[in-house]
């Protein structure tokens, strides 16, 4: 077992009762203008939760709540029972974007985060030696010398993975983190992280709008929709037991008709947002 596994313990039954993220009632807007309307959503402990929806309904809005990175107009979010307007939470982030620092080394840019993480509590060498070892839990132990020019978009992510795993606690939110990738690479990063998600103590919210995906990464899936007061949501739990097989799940005939279930929730709100659009007058008025 290497350093990095050794210090996690596997996810327990009981750990997934306990709420790590509390949203409560939170509400948002820029410049006036509401994005999100009263959003309660509490993600569980070691939970995969995804997040679902229609473009510009306010999912990486929410996400950048949950970082702390903004504040809710109305509400508060919690993270391990603390209000993320008393501290910023402790929390490993991933965009679709890769977001590495191209002058630094695959290593150098996870011994930058852990140096930022721990504080001056390890010398140089044991700090590389533990950026080798998350490197080397994303299966990128042979690029720890290379830079993000040098890396395919999939080995970009795996560093960038990497990162969020040092730098984070145990909390990860991931934004679209495979929405560039082709569809091979994508399916060996999913498994990534349903490996990363099962055998370490990990709480992940993960965006995407790929319905497949979700499903396959799901413990719950929490679809936005967008409302005349902004983005409301509805959270629906994901019926299939992990480890998943993806070609068995992907060929039941129950994963068709939950895939249906959500889209058919999906496409109501899109519907119903359409109605609403269609009684707005060009000045703005309802009619
Ligand atoms: N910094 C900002 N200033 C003003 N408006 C913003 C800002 N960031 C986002 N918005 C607006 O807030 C709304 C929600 O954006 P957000 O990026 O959260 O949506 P999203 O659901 O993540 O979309 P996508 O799926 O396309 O990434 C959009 O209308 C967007 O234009």
């Amino acid at each position: 077992m290497n350093q990095v596994t050794a210090v996690r313990k596997p996810v327990e039954q009981s750990d997934l009762e306990k709420i790590k993220v509390q949203a409560k009632s939170i509400s948002f807007g820029y410049q006036g203008v509401n994005i999100l309307n009263h959003i309660d959503i509490d993600v569980k402990e070691g939970e995969l939760l995804v997040l679902m929806g229609p473009s510009g309904c306010g999912k990486s809005t929410f996400l950048r709540l949950m970082a702390g990175l903004e504040q809710p107009n109305d509400g508060e979010i919690l993270v391990n029972g603390v209000s993320s307007a008393d501290l910023i939470p402790d929390c490993g982030v991933v965009f679709q974007d890769y977001s590495l620092f191209p002058w630094l080394s695959a290593e150098e840019n996870i011994v930058l985060a852990l140096k930022q993480k721990l504080k001056g509590k390890k010398t140089k060498k044991e700090l590389q030696l533990l950026a080798a070892d998350y490197l080397g839990l994303v299966q990128l132990g042979h690029a720890v010398k290379k830079y993000p020019g040098e890396m395919s978009g999939g080995m970009k992510q795996r560093a960038a993975i990497a990162r969020a795993l040092a730098f984070g606690s145990d909390l990860m939110l991931m934004d679209e983190p495979f929405g560039a990738l082709d569809p091979l690479t994508r399916i060996h990063l999913q498994d990534l992280i349903l490996q990363i998600s099962q055998d370490q103590n990990r709480t992940i919210v993960f965006v995407t709008h790929d319905a497949d995906e979700a499903i396959y990464l799901a413990d719950r899936i929490v679809m936005f929709s967008t409302g005349s007061q902004g983005a409301v949501t509805t959270s629906v739990d994901v019926p299939f037991t992990k480890p998943r097989n993806r070609k068995k799940l992907f060929s039941s005939s129950e994963f068709t008709r939950f895939r249906e279930h959500i889209l058919s929730i999906m496409n109501q709100g899109l519907l119903d947002n359409l109605e609403d659009q269609q009684f707005v007058g060009s000045n703005g008025d309802k009619i």
